[in-house]
Protein backbone atom coordinates (compact mmCIF):
# COMPACT_ATOMS: atom_id res chain seq x y z
CA UNK A 1 0.00 0.00 0.00
CA UNK A 2 1.08 3.38 -0.69
CA UNK A 3 1.41 5.68 2.21
CA UNK A 4 3.47 8.44 1.47
CA UNK A 5 2.14 12.19 0.96
CA UNK A 6 1.40 13.07 -2.63
CA UNK A 7 1.16 16.12 -4.63
CA UNK A 8 -1.90 18.72 -4.32
CA UNK A 9 -2.59 17.85 -0.65
CA UNK A 10 -2.26 20.60 1.67
CA UNK A 11 -1.24 19.63 5.69
CA UNK A 12 -1.40 22.52 7.37
CA UNK A 13 -1.30 20.87 11.47
CA UNK A 14 2.06 19.21 12.56
CA UNK A 15 0.70 16.22 13.15
CA UNK A 16 -0.97 15.85 9.81
CA UNK A 17 0.92 12.78 8.41
CA UNK A 18 -0.07 10.88 11.26
CA UNK A 19 -2.23 7.68 10.55
CA UNK A 20 -5.85 8.14 12.27
CA UNK A 21 -7.12 5.12 10.85
CA UNK A 22 -5.18 1.66 10.66
CA UNK A 23 -6.06 -1.65 9.21
CA UNK A 24 -3.49 -4.04 9.05
CA UNK A 25 -3.92 -8.27 7.76
CA UNK A 26 -8.26 -7.76 9.06
CA UNK A 27 -10.32 -10.59 8.37
CA UNK A 28 -14.10 -11.12 8.99
CA UNK A 29 -16.09 -13.74 8.57
CA UNK A 30 -20.04 -14.46 8.59
CA UNK A 31 -20.06 -18.42 9.25
CA UNK A 32 -18.91 -19.64 6.03
CA UNK A 33 -19.33 -15.96 4.23
CA UNK A 34 -15.64 -14.56 4.31
CA UNK A 35 -16.89 -10.79 4.62
CA UNK A 36 -13.19 -9.29 4.51
CA UNK A 37 -9.65 -11.15 3.97
CA UNK A 38 -6.56 -9.54 4.66
CA UNK A 39 -7.79 -5.78 4.74
CA UNK A 40 -4.14 -3.40 4.89
CA UNK A 41 -4.77 0.71 5.01
CA UNK A 42 -4.04 3.94 6.75
CA UNK A 43 -5.67 6.69 6.80
CA UNK A 44 -3.47 9.97 7.78
CA UNK A 45 -5.11 12.75 10.30
CA UNK A 46 -7.35 14.85 8.17
CA UNK A 47 -7.52 13.02 5.25
CA UNK A 48 -10.49 12.42 3.03
CA UNK A 49 -11.00 8.87 1.93
CA UNK A 50 -13.86 7.19 0.35
CA UNK A 51 -14.14 3.19 -0.29
CA UNK A 52 -15.63 2.28 -3.38
CA UNK A 53 -16.94 -1.17 -4.17
CA UNK A 54 -19.43 -3.61 -5.39
CA UNK A 55 -22.62 -4.57 -3.43
CA UNK A 56 -21.71 -6.90 -0.89
CA UNK A 57 -17.85 -6.68 -0.83
CA UNK A 58 -18.03 -5.56 2.89
CA UNK A 59 -17.38 -1.86 2.53
CA UNK A 60 -20.27 -1.36 5.87
CA UNK A 61 -18.29 -4.53 7.89
CA UNK A 62 -15.32 -2.79 7.36
CA UNK A 63 -16.86 0.75 8.60
CA UNK A 64 -18.62 -1.29 11.10
CA UNK A 65 -15.31 -2.66 12.66
CA UNK A 66 -13.84 0.56 12.77
CA UNK A 67 -16.11 1.99 14.35
CA UNK A 68 -15.98 -0.38 17.09
CA UNK A 69 -19.39 -1.88 16.39
CA UNK A 70 -18.35 -5.05 15.45
CA UNK A 71 -15.99 -7.94 16.03
CA UNK A 72 -13.31 -9.51 13.67
CA UNK A 73 -11.59 -12.78 13.95
CA UNK A 74 -7.84 -11.89 13.12
CA UNK A 75 -5.41 -9.04 12.11
CA UNK A 76 -5.75 -5.44 14.07
CA UNK A 77 -8.07 -2.03 13.67
CA UNK A 78 -6.30 0.81 15.41
CA UNK A 79 -7.79 4.61 16.03
CA UNK A 80 -4.75 6.73 16.60
CA UNK A 81 -2.49 3.66 17.33
CA UNK A 82 -5.32 2.04 20.10
CA UNK A 83 -6.87 -1.34 19.19
CA UNK A 84 -10.11 -1.05 17.97
CA UNK A 85 -12.51 -2.77 20.98
CA UNK A 86 -15.71 -0.49 21.15
CA UNK A 87 -17.02 2.93 19.61
CA UNK A 88 -15.61 5.71 21.11
CA UNK A 89 -16.16 9.42 21.43
CA UNK A 90 -13.72 10.71 19.60
CA UNK A 91 -16.02 9.37 15.80
CA UNK A 92 -18.62 10.39 14.56
CA UNK A 93 -20.46 7.62 12.39
CA UNK A 94 -23.04 8.82 9.80
CA UNK A 95 -25.20 6.00 8.28
CA UNK A 96 -27.46 5.52 4.65
CA UNK A 97 -30.98 5.22 7.09
CA UNK A 98 -31.00 8.27 9.74
CA UNK A 99 -31.23 7.56 13.65
CA UNK A 100 -33.26 10.11 14.46
CA UNK A 101 -35.69 9.12 16.97
CA UNK A 102 -38.91 10.06 15.62
CA UNK A 103 -40.53 11.48 18.82
CA UNK A 104 -37.56 13.98 19.15
CA UNK A 105 -36.92 17.34 17.55
CA UNK A 106 -34.20 18.07 14.94
CA UNK A 107 -32.71 20.19 18.00
CA UNK A 108 -33.69 16.90 20.08
CA UNK A 109 -32.41 14.59 18.13
CA UNK A 110 -28.69 16.81 17.26
CA UNK A 111 -27.74 17.31 21.13
CA UNK A 112 -28.49 13.41 21.84
CA UNK A 113 -24.47 12.70 21.69
CA UNK A 114 -23.92 15.72 24.00
CA UNK A 115 -26.27 15.00 26.59
CA UNK A 116 -25.75 11.59 26.45
CA UNK A 117 -22.05 12.60 27.17
CA UNK A 118 -23.41 14.68 30.25
CA UNK A 119 -22.10 18.08 28.09
CA UNK A 120 -23.01 21.10 30.35
CA UNK A 121 -26.42 22.63 29.34
CA UNK A 122 -24.67 26.14 28.10
CA UNK A 123 -21.72 24.10 26.46
CA UNK A 124 -24.42 21.66 24.76
CA UNK A 125 -27.06 24.66 23.62
CA UNK A 126 -24.16 26.44 21.64
CA UNK A 127 -22.77 23.91 20.44
CA UNK A 128 -26.49 22.70 18.86
CA UNK A 129 -26.95 26.05 17.77
CA UNK A 130 -23.74 26.00 16.24
CA UNK A 131 -24.18 22.39 14.32
CA UNK A 132 -28.03 23.82 13.54
CA UNK A 133 -26.54 26.69 11.42
CA UNK A 134 -23.89 24.77 9.76
CA UNK A 135 -25.81 22.21 8.61
CA UNK A 136 -28.59 25.35 7.55
CA UNK A 137 -31.31 23.92 9.93
CA UNK A 138 -31.85 26.84 12.38
CA UNK A 139 -35.02 27.41 10.86
CA UNK A 140 -35.96 23.89 11.60
CA UNK A 141 -34.98 23.30 14.75
CA UNK A 142 -38.26 22.81 16.31
CA UNK A 143 -39.34 20.21 13.43
CA UNK A 144 -39.67 16.55 13.50
CA UNK A 145 -38.16 14.49 11.08
CA UNK A 146 -40.93 13.22 9.69
CA UNK A 147 -41.64 16.95 8.91
CA UNK A 148 -38.23 17.08 6.62
CA UNK A 149 -37.05 15.95 3.68
CA UNK A 150 -34.59 13.21 2.91
CA UNK A 151 -32.00 15.07 2.41
CA UNK A 152 -32.61 17.61 5.97
CA UNK A 153 -32.85 14.25 7.77
CA UNK A 154 -29.22 13.36 6.32
CA UNK A 155 -28.14 17.09 7.43
CA UNK A 156 -30.06 16.39 11.10
CA UNK A 157 -27.83 13.18 11.01
CA UNK A 158 -24.74 14.68 10.06
CA UNK A 159 -25.13 17.01 12.33
CA UNK A 160 -25.98 14.32 15.23
CA UNK A 161 -22.61 12.51 14.17
CA UNK A 162 -20.38 16.03 14.62
CA UNK A 163 -22.19 17.61 17.59
CA UNK A 164 -19.00 16.40 19.82
CA UNK A 165 -16.83 17.50 17.49
CA UNK A 166 -14.94 14.23 16.87
CA UNK A 167 -11.74 14.32 15.00
CA UNK A 168 -12.48 11.18 13.01
CA UNK A 169 -16.03 11.07 10.96
CA UNK A 170 -17.17 7.60 9.41
CA UNK A 171 -19.82 7.65 6.91
CA UNK A 172 -21.57 4.68 5.28
CA UNK A 173 -23.32 5.45 2.30
CA UNK A 174 -24.64 9.16 3.68
CA UNK A 175 -26.34 10.53 0.55
CA UNK A 176 -27.13 7.03 -1.19
CA UNK A 177 -30.93 6.94 -0.55
CA UNK A 178 -30.87 10.70 -1.67
CA UNK A 179 -31.86 12.52 -5.41
CA UNK A 180 -28.84 13.59 -7.45
CA UNK A 181 -29.53 16.91 -7.01
CA UNK A 182 -29.72 16.66 -3.13
CA UNK A 183 -26.88 14.24 -3.53
CA UNK A 184 -24.64 16.52 -5.50
CA UNK A 185 -25.95 19.39 -2.96
CA UNK A 186 -24.72 17.72 0.09
CA UNK A 187 -21.43 17.28 -1.23
CA UNK A 188 -20.91 20.21 -1.68
CA UNK A 189 -21.91 20.75 1.92
CA UNK A 190 -19.78 18.16 3.49
CA UNK A 191 -16.73 19.36 1.07
CA UNK A 192 -17.00 22.75 2.71
CA UNK A 193 -17.85 21.35 6.27
CA UNK A 194 -14.24 19.34 6.09
CA UNK A 195 -12.41 22.21 4.07
CA UNK A 196 -13.49 24.43 7.39
CA UNK A 197 -13.44 21.80 9.96
CA UNK A 198 -10.60 18.81 8.66
CA UNK A 199 -11.71 15.64 10.05
CA UNK A 200 -10.31 12.57 9.26
CA UNK A 201 -13.18 11.28 7.09
CA UNK A 202 -13.75 7.62 5.91
CA UNK A 203 -16.76 8.20 3.31
CA UNK A 204 -18.27 4.64 1.81
CA UNK A 205 -19.88 5.43 -1.44
CA UNK A 206 -21.29 3.90 -4.54
CA UNK A 207 -20.76 6.70 -6.94
CA UNK A 208 -17.28 6.95 -8.17
CA UNK A 209 -17.87 10.66 -9.15
CA UNK A 210 -18.80 11.61 -5.14
CA UNK A 211 -15.89 9.65 -4.49
CA UNK A 212 -13.27 11.74 -6.75
CA UNK A 213 -14.70 15.04 -5.91
CA UNK A 214 -14.09 14.81 -2.20
CA UNK A 215 -11.53 12.45 -1.84
CA UNK A 216 -7.71 12.82 -1.25
CA UNK A 217 -7.68 8.92 -2.26
CA UNK A 218 -10.04 6.37 -3.27
CA UNK A 219 -9.79 2.74 -2.12
CA UNK A 220 -11.15 0.35 -4.03
CA UNK A 221 -12.77 -3.24 -3.03
CA UNK A 222 -13.58 -6.29 -5.07
CA UNK A 223 -15.74 -8.89 -3.41
CA UNK A 224 -16.15 -12.94 -2.45
CA UNK A 225 -13.62 -12.40 -0.53
CA UNK A 226 -13.86 -8.52 0.08
CA UNK A 227 -10.65 -7.19 -0.49
CA UNK A 228 -8.71 -4.10 -1.54
CA UNK A 229 -7.61 -4.08 -5.01
CA UNK A 230 -6.98 -0.44 -6.08
CA UNK A 231 -5.70 2.86 -3.76
CA UNK A 232 -6.19 5.74 -6.54
CA UNK A 233 -4.65 9.37 -5.18
CA UNK A 234 -6.96 12.02 -6.34
CA UNK A 235 -4.41 14.63 -6.86
CA UNK A 236 -7.22 17.71 -7.81
CA UNK A 237 -6.16 20.93 -6.12
CA UNK A 238 -8.18 22.04 -2.82
CA UNK A 239 -10.60 24.06 -2.07
CA UNK A 240 -12.52 22.20 -4.55
CA UNK A 241 -15.38 23.52 -6.23
CA UNK A 242 -18.36 21.57 -7.66
CA UNK A 243 -18.54 23.13 -11.33
CA UNK A 244 -14.87 24.17 -11.59
CA UNK A 245 -13.40 20.35 -10.27
CA UNK A 246 -15.93 18.59 -12.04
CA UNK A 247 -14.98 20.42 -15.27
CA UNK A 248 -11.28 19.71 -14.69
CA UNK A 249 -9.99 16.70 -17.62
CA UNK A 250 -8.33 14.94 -15.04
CA UNK A 251 -11.66 14.89 -12.86
CA UNK A 252 -13.22 13.12 -15.89
CA UNK A 253 -9.72 10.94 -16.28
CA UNK A 254 -9.82 9.73 -12.57
CA UNK A 255 -13.68 9.25 -12.88
CA UNK A 256 -13.03 6.95 -16.35
CA UNK A 257 -10.09 5.04 -14.60
CA UNK A 258 -12.05 3.97 -11.35
CA UNK A 259 -15.01 2.96 -13.68
CA UNK A 260 -12.69 0.37 -15.76
CA UNK A 261 -11.09 -0.44 -11.61
CA UNK A 262 -14.72 -1.39 -11.25
CA UNK A 263 -15.54 -2.79 -14.46
CA UNK A 264 -18.56 -0.91 -15.01
CA UNK A 265 -17.08 1.16 -18.19
CA UNK A 266 -14.61 -0.93 -20.86
N1 LIG B 1 -24.76 -9.60 10.17
C1 LIG B 1 -24.45 -10.36 9.11
N2 LIG B 1 -24.72 -11.69 9.11
C2 LIG B 1 -24.39 -12.44 8.05
N3 LIG B 1 -23.80 -11.99 6.93
C3 LIG B 1 -23.52 -10.68 6.87
C4 LIG B 1 -23.83 -9.79 7.94
N4 LIG B 1 -23.43 -8.54 7.60
C5 LIG B 1 -22.91 -8.64 6.36
N5 LIG B 1 -22.96 -9.92 5.91
C6 LIG B 1 -22.44 -10.43 4.63
O1 LIG B 1 -21.10 -9.98 4.49
C7 LIG B 1 -20.84 -9.54 3.15
C8 LIG B 1 -20.44 -8.07 3.18
O2 LIG B 1 -21.58 -7.27 3.55
P1 LIG B 1 -21.51 -5.68 3.68
O3 LIG B 1 -22.84 -5.21 4.11
O4 LIG B 1 -20.34 -5.31 4.50
O5 LIG B 1 -21.23 -5.27 2.15
P2 LIG B 1 -21.33 -3.82 1.47
O6 LIG B 1 -20.18 -3.76 0.52
O7 LIG B 1 -21.43 -2.77 2.48
O8 LIG B 1 -22.69 -3.94 0.67
P3 LIG B 1 -23.71 -2.77 0.21
O9 LIG B 1 -22.92 -1.89 -0.71
O10 LIG B 1 -24.79 -3.51 -0.51
O11 LIG B 1 -24.16 -2.06 1.45
C9 LIG B 1 -22.11 -9.82 2.36
O12 LIG B 1 -21.98 -11.06 1.74
C10 LIG B 1 -23.19 -9.85 3.44
O13 LIG B 1 -24.27 -10.67 3.05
Amino acid sequence: MKHEPHPGQERPVADAAAIHIEAKGLNKAFGKVKALEDINFGIRNQEFVSVLGPSGCGKSTLLRIVAGLIPYESGIATIKGEKVLTPRPDIGVVFQTNNMLPWLTVRGNVELGARIRNMPAAARDSAVDKILEVMSLTKFADAHPHQLSGGMRQRASIGQALVLDPPILLMDEPFGALDALTRDKLNVELLRIWQEHRKTVMLITHSIAEAVFLSDRVLVMADRPGKIIEEVVIDLPRPRNAAATRAMPKFGEYVAYLGKVMGVTS
